[in-house]
């Protein structure tokens, strides 16, 4: 598996469903560093699997509590990100942004919360399919995206903005 033609996409499932969130407020982005899971060490949006019986909105929601102890106010879905990697693993991850939040961003096992000005945000700490999607998403478009990973490292991707 080398490039993303190797993979059928009209029959591809992601293995576990997840989301991203990003609060943008004050022209600033509240993004965290990840204590643990999946990406550990990155700087990224705040986010997680899906858990049984719950919506992709009340998972965007719970995982921004989680996290950061705060809650998003009206999150709105803004694109998909389909994650392939060589060694089997998938991950469909729905994305969210929210303008404003109840609650006071605090560290918590799982992140530190981080906030950053929009024309500074540091995507060399970041995956690296972020500055693919996110510079579209901060520009209002809704996108679908498709990658191939072999670690932490991106070897192919292709991205639809609408
Ligand atoms: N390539 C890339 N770019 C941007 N964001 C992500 C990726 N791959 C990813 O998995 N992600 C995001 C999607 C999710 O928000 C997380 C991964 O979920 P994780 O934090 O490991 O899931 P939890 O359910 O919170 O896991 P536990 O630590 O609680 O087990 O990264």
């Amino acid at each position: 598996m080398q490039s993303l033609q190797d993979i059928d996409w009209n029959t591809w499932q992601g293995k576990d469903p997840a989301t991203l969130t990003f609060i943008i407020k004050d022209e600033q982005i509240l993004l965290i560093r990840k204590k643990r899971g999946l990406g550990a060490g990155k700087i990224n949006g705040p986010g997680g699997r899906l858990e049984p019986g719950e919506t992709m909105l009340e998972c965007a929601i719970r995982e921004v509590q989680e996290e950061l102890c705060i809650t998003p106010i009206d999150p709105i879905f803004c694109g998909e990100s389909l994650f392939q990697f060589t060694d089997g693993y998938s991950i469909h991850v729905h994305t969210y942004m929210a303008h404003d939040f109840e609650g006071t961003p605090a560290e918590t096992d799982e992140a530190i919360p981080l906030w950053f000005p929009l024309d500074g945000i540091p995507y060399e700490e970041m995956w690296a399919d972020d500055i693919v999607w996110l510079p579209e998403m901060l520009k209002g478009s809704q996108f679908k995206g498709r990658y191939l990973f072999d670690g932490d490292r991106m070897l192919d991707h292709h991205l639809d903005i609408f």
